[in-house]
């Protein structure tokens, strides 16, 4: 297969799922078949947001973020992670670590409030949002709208797998106090000798997660297994894919554009028909570059286990009809998976590795 077998990752449009008129119904079962086969081919593909969102609301949201990052280093660590349950809050430059290597770039983590917030419990406390005049009240707005688009979402791939209207439901109900996380990221420039990677290669643990990221060209890489692709890098970096075949290709932003990629929550639900795909930043440009993940996830307490829609459909799609309904992926309860991932940051010092396997 060759290397130029997929120049760019499907785009699909929110648009149809955004009403229930029966003229969009066809638009919405194409939208909900695009979901799959692009789940099944890709775990990564586009959502076009403009009939959702405007244009000018996350862009505002990159300047409010430009200007915190852009504060003396002592106004940043007001709001460290230290001060809180070492998940919510400001981490330094190259404080995060994946895959043993310190991530370029600093950033500030908020996840879903909990009733009675304790800071001395992992996970726990509360978030710490900067003094910068309407950051909070403009990011509020922000998860607000993407916690709807996370259950909007799962509604049309629940449809894509074909899914019954019961199972849906419980699919929903597995997500519909996601215990969400958002990310605001800043990547400064580097320094000349540095390899460019700024956030190495890893999978999302989740369910879905939304990226909205500043213009940067070729930063957002993603790994495309292909048997057989034996070019796996023309940067000369390091091959993190382990023993995979595949190419990695780059993830461009898209003016209107969310990327969406699937997390691990998803391979269990559907027993590995679709995969959570390996992705890295590598930022060589000379600008300071800003993007603003939405991890969309499970309840804290929900049972992740695999659907039996799910198995149906893998059953029919790769003819393994003897196979169904004997699940291969072990059922987690999402909230003690992401304890076991990032229980080990709940530290004063040390690496805070936040993807490593559990
Ligand atoms: O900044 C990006 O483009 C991606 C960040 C990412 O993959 C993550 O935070 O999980
Ligand atoms: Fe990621």
């Amino acid at each position: 297969m060759s290397a130029s077998k997929i120049a760019q990752l499907p785009i699909i449009d929110v648009a149809p799922f955004l009403n229930d008129n029966p003229e969009d119904a066809e638009k919405r079962v194409a939208a909900s078949a695009a979901l799959h086969r692009a789940c099944v081919e890709y775990g990564f593909f586009y959502l076009n947001l403009d009939a959702y969102v405007e244009r000018s609301e996350p862009e505002e949201l990159a300047r409010l973020a430009k200007e915190f990052f852009g504060l003396p280093q002592e106004e940043k660590d007001k709001i460290a992670l230290k001060n809180q349950d070492h998940a919510r809050g400001y981490a330094r430059l190259n404080e995060n670590v994946t895959n043993g290597k310190a991530d370029a770039h600093e950033g500030i983590d908020f996840y879903r409030p909990v009733e009675n917030p304790d800071k001395s419990k992992p996970l726990w406390g509360e978030n710490q949002w900067p003094a910068v005049p309407g950051f909070k009240e403009k990011y509020e707005v922000w998860v607000k709208k993407m916690k709807v688009l996370g259950t909007i979402i799962m509604r049309g791939m629940a449809a894509g797998l074909g899914l019954t209207e019961s199972e849906t439901q419980d699919l929903l109900n597995q997500v519909d106090e996601s215990f969400w996380v958002m990310r605001v990221i800043g990547y400064p420039p580097l320094p000349s000798g540095h390899d460019g990677i700024s956030c190495g290669a890893h999978k999302d643990y989740g369910c879905l997660t939304f990226l909205w990221a500043d213009p940067t060209k070729s930063a957002l890489q993603v790994f495309l297994r292909q048997p057989g692709a034996q070019e796996t890098d023309s940067l000369g970096l390091p091959r993190e894919q382990g023993e995979e075949e595949g190419i990695w290709i780059n993830a461009d932003p898209i003016p209107g554009c969310v990327v969406c990629n699937i997390g691990e929550m998803w391979e269990i639900w559907t027993d590995g028909l679709y995969k959570s795909t390996l992705h890295r930043v590598v930022h060589r440009g000379s600008n300071y570059r800003v993007s603003i993940p939405f991890f969309f996830e499970p309840n804290f307490d929900a049972f992740v286990r695999p659907l039996p829609g799910a198995l149906r459909k893998k059953a029919l799609d790769t003819a393994e009809k003897s196979k169904e309904g004997e699940p291969e992926r072990k059922s987690v309860v999402y909230g003690e998976f992401l304890l076991a991932k990032v229980g080990n940051n709940f530290a004063e010092d040390g690496p805070r590795d936040r993807y490593s396997e559990s």
